[in-house]
């Protein structure tokens, strides 16, 4: 079983509700888009007085006036169009913070759920994809809230509001602008539903490649010793092509529903330059509830037509976004979902249940255990007594379920039947967390993160102080290692690290917990040679003085060094020595 490394502090608070659906958006966030997207409309509402100035001077300056008869026209068109850019520069602000607000809390919420799944479900999603949907794909949310959701209500209200300046002057203007416009939603909106097809597909196939770049690039040495490189890097084009190719589709639905609305914009344009041209000339003489068109009142018209779309093709320009956003709120929802397996202990409780107790006895009642609903059972009715301060271990053959009895006394699932009470305590919801906080999960591959050596022992963790290091750095001797490297970062996965060196590094990660009563070692000595087995027992047996141990273990040596070993899979006692 792989190593599990678990930050007590790290703790979410909530859930994510269960199922598919789209999470609905934070209060905050809507009110916020709300806002902005007013503020928008206000903004370009106000080109219909500009407009009406602007062709009121024209008119005036066609009748012959002079400059000093537009002066005060072209102060309002000044006023109104500095109003007009604060207005609109103020809504793109509150839109794109309401926004970035939103992300953050999808954000953190699909990345609590991830902590709360459990280390031993393997239905977990893969890391790579987990990490491009949260990292990389959320945030295209962004330009979704920010840009297209006031798009929506500009292209919703201001034609409307056009309409209703227009429809004064000329029924047959307004009437051809009314015809024009629902031709484009109707088609934005077929164009819409490939759209949203199309982005789902490209973000799952950006998810997979990268969840397999990091999967086979943690594999790497696997895939050289094995002579699959060739294999591999054919898989590789693959994927990046049928990425290429999802790219693509999804590129053309965005410029052919640009195609479709500039299309309709330009023909309702110029149906309605050709009827004010012919009103002017007198050729048309109907459509205007008084008589002809003048000058003036063709200009506004002609002023307006094109304002009348520009929301429509605004709402064009970002229905991309709407497409890829969508898409990326409901990857980020399905991780938010997180329906398998779950670790225990999500539930704060105040004081710390173990801190002031001795090194506690576990006791294991009836326990059953299996690791999905058709999967078979790994224990059935299992029992075990483990006094306070005793050393064990758990031996047996392969999969028969030694590391998934350490992982269920982790409280890194639930078990299916049965209890388990540590220190008088039962593991429940609301207590594992914080029996956790006195345990440590020493596995035979300890994950080592990119960094120094003692900020590997450390793990940034609250309370663990200089002094707490220099012990662990001693507890784990890994002194020599640390005064070797210095300041300077282990690699990636510790590389520079030998096994034997990882695993007493995970020691004094151990040691660095002042509530330390439990250690739990998954097979701490396997892979190691027998030298090595030896000091990392030792190191083990130092650090588990005064605590309670349980090791699960082929490794006969580390076994003797125990007080009692029982066989997991006979369910029988084999030995039992008091040292
Ligand atoms: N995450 C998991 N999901 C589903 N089944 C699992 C999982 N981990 C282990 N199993 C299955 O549970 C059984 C017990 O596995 P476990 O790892 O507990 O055995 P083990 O005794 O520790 O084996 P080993 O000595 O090889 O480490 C095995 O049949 C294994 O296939």
């Amino acid at each position: 079983m792989g190593t599990a490394f678990f930050d007590a502090t790290d703790r979410p608070e909530t859930r994510p509700p269960d199922g598919d659906a789209v999470l609905p958006r934070g209060d905050a966030a809507n009110a916020g888009l709300r806002r902005a997207a007013m503020l928008q409309s206000l903004a370009a509402a106000i080109w219909i007085p500009q407009a009406g100035l602007l062709a009121l001077s024209v008119g005036r300056i066609a009748d012959g006036g002079g400059l000093h008869d537009v002066l005060w026209q072209a102060l309002g068109i000044l006023a109104l169009g500095l109003a007009r850019s604060g207005l609109d520069a103020a809504g793109g602000r509150l839109a794109f913070r309401a926004a970035r607000a939103e992300l953050s809390r999808r954000r953190q919420v699909a990345a609590s759920a991830l902590s709360l799944s459990s280390p031993i479900d393997r239905g977990r999603p893969a890391s790579g994809k987990a990490a491009s949907v949260i990292g990389e794909q959320a945030e295209l949310i962004v330009p979704y809230l920010a840009r297209f959701q006031p798009a929506r209500v500009k292209a919703s209200l201001v034609p409307l509001i056009i309409l209703a300046a227009i429809l004064p002057i000329s029924w047959v203007a307004a009437l051809v602008l009314l015809f024009a416009a629902p031709l484009i939603p109707i088609f934005m909106a077929l164009i819409g539903w490939r759209a949203q097809a199309a982005s789902e597909k490209q973000l799952v196939a950006t998810g997979g490649l990268n969840g397999f770049l990091l999967d086979r690039l943690r594999g790497l040495a696997t895939i050289r010793a094995l002579d699959a490189v060739e294999a591999t890097a054919l898989r590789l084009r693959r994927e990046a092509e049928s990425l290429r190719a999802r790219t693509m589709a999804v590129l053309k639905i965005a410029f052919l529903s640009s195609a479709v609305l500039e299309l309709f914009a330009a023909l309702g344009v110029a149906m309605i330059a050709v009827y004010v041209g012919f009103s002017l000339l007198g050729e048309i003489r109907f459509g205007t509830w008084a008589g002809r068109l003048d000058l003036t009142e063709g200009l506004f018209i002609l002023l307006l037509a094109p304002a009348f779309f520009e929301p429509l093709r605004e709402l064009s320009a970002v229905w991309h976004d709407r497409a890829a956003g969508e898409a990326a709120m409901k990857a980020l929802d399905a991780l938010a979902a997180g329906d398998g397996l779950s670790i225990r202990g999500t539930a704060e409780i105040a004081p710390a249940v173990l801190a002031a107790a001795e090194a506690p006895a576990i006791r294991l009642e009836n326990l059953v255990f299996r690791y999905g609903a058709d999967e078979p059972l790994i224990h059935d009715g299992f029992n075990l007594d483990i006094a306070a301060g005793e050393h064990l271990a758990f031996l047996g053959v392969s999969g028969s379920g030694k590391s998934t009895l350490l992982s269920l006394m982790a409280g890194l699932a639930p078990s299916t039947g049965g209890r388990i009470v540590i220190g008088g305590v039962e593991l429940a919801d609301d207590t594992a967390a914080n029996l956790r906080d006195g345990m440590a999960w020493i596995g035979q591959k300890p994950h080592i993160f990119t960094g120094t050596v003692t900020g590997n022992i450390a793990l940034g963790r609250p309370g663990v102080l200089r002094g707490d290091v220099a012990y662990a750095l001693d507890a784990g001797r890994v002194g020599k290692v640390a005064d070797a490297y210095g300041g300077r970062p282990l690699g990636e996965g510790g590389i520079g690290l030998s096994g034997g060196e990882a695993l007493r590094l995970a020691i004094a990660r151990a040691a660095c917990n002042p509530h330390l009563r439990i250690i739990l070692a998954d097979e701490p000595t396997a892979h190691l040679d027998a030298a090595t087995a030896a000091e990392v027992t030792e190191s083990l047996l130092s650090l588990a003085r005064a605590r309670t141990l349980i090791v699960a273990t082929h490794d006969p040596l580390l076994a003797a060094r125990m007080h009692r070993s029982i066989r997991i899979d006979a369910d029988i006692m084999i030995r039992e020595a008091a040292e």
